[in-house]
């Protein structure tokens, strides 16, 4: 469970009683995530989550988040919406933390998603690449290509304590990434975790997405990498290709990618697996005392970056030209 902050009732009901959403009735700490402290919020207007902002969101980004929430859900993508306080803020601070109140959407997530869900996430992928065109606000990638040497650098002297050779075979991945990124690939906002718990089905048909704490400017396609990452790999370890041909023929239902975007997709797909191994390896090395959360394993992404790493070509992720 990640619940970094625990809420004393007094203030909760207090922060609470600046929103016009009633009474508080019952509330409680979610099982799922890792960043944040989130709470389901039962009031008497109904069911809200409570999410307090934890150590990799800094505050002058909140706006940045919940500001393109609101953009793209005015532009047809089902997301939560972030309640304002009787004086119109959408921000604020508690149990010392900043902190919001945002709507609760309805379905449920994936544990092992079938070609069909990877469709549908990819389609829905990029109508928010489409929604997001516009979006005035920028934010560059905070865990983009250039902090990953830092993260190497934090977890590399301890890394064989979770599998031998692992901060090696991570310097070589850095490497290889550093010199073959793309320069100019098309750029706007991504959501950069679009993960299997972070989108919401309700009869197998998409309902929802949800968590936008990682959404920045960066190139589309990589927003593509993490999905094939997150969504087309099978639970021993291999890349499933018709997935994959499913997620990203859904994707380019909606926009095409250029040529550029599809020469780069092996790389990217190295890089989003070396980005996640890292802050997976990072959070596993330093598990705060006390917290209630279930770190997520570093060693998936070992394999999946082991994979990309014999990966030549689009077409073995499914995408034919
Ligand atoms: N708006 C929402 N409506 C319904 N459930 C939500 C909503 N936001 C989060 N959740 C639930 O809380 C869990 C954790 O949220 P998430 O934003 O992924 O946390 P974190 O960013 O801390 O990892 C999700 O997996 C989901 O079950
Ligand atoms: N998706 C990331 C960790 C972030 O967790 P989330 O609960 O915010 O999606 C990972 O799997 O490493």
């Amino acid at each position: 469970m990640a619940v970094y902050t625990e809420v004393s009732d007094e203030e909760l009901a207090a922060f609470v009683r600046s929103y016009a959403i009633g009474r508080v009735l019952a509330v409680k700490g979610i099982a799922e995530g890792v960043e944040n402290s989130n709470f389901l919020l039962h009031t008497d207007s109904g069911f809200f989550l409570l999410t307090l902002y934890e150590k990799r969101v800094a505050e002058a980004d909140l706006p940045f988040f919940l500001g393109l929430m609101e953009h793209v859900a005015a532009r047809g993508i089902t997301c939560p919406l972030p309640v304002k306080t009787v004086s119109g803020a959408t921000l604020g601070r508690l149990a010392g933390r900043p902190a919001a109140i945002v709507t609760f959407l309805d379905g449920v997530s994936v544990r092992r998603p079938a070609a069909g869900h990877c469709a549908e996430v990819g389609r829905a992928l990029a109508a928010l690449h489409r929604a997001g065109t516009d979006f005035p606000l920028r934010r560059p990638n905070a865990l983009s290509i250039t902090a990953w040497p830092p993260l190497l650098q934090a977890a590399q002297g301890r890394a064989d304590e979770v599998a031998r050779g692992l901060g090696e075979r991570a310097a070589l991945a850095l490497a290889d990434v550093q010199q073959h990124w793309p320069a100019r690939l098309p750029q706007g906002v991504v959501h950069a975790d679009l993960f299997p718990d972070n989108v919401f089905f309700i009869d197998d048909r998409l309902s929802g997405l949800i968590d936008f704490y990682f959404a920045c400017n960066d190139a589309l396609a990589y927003d593509i990498a993490i999905c094939l990452n997150a969504w087309c790999f099978e639970t021993d370890g291999s890349f499933n290709v018709t997935k994959g041909r499913a997620l990203l023929a859904g994707y380019e239902a909606v926009r095409p990618l250029s040529t550029a975007e599809v020469d780069a997709l092996p790389v990217l797909c190295r890089g989003a697996a070396l980005r996640f191994m890292l802050t997976r390896l990072v959070d596993w090395l330093n598990v705060p005392s006390g917290a209630l959360v279930k770190p997520k394993d570093p060693l998936e992404y070992d394999r999946k970056l082991a994979f990309h790493m014999g990966a030549a070509c689009a077409s073995d992720y499914g995408l034919m030209r």
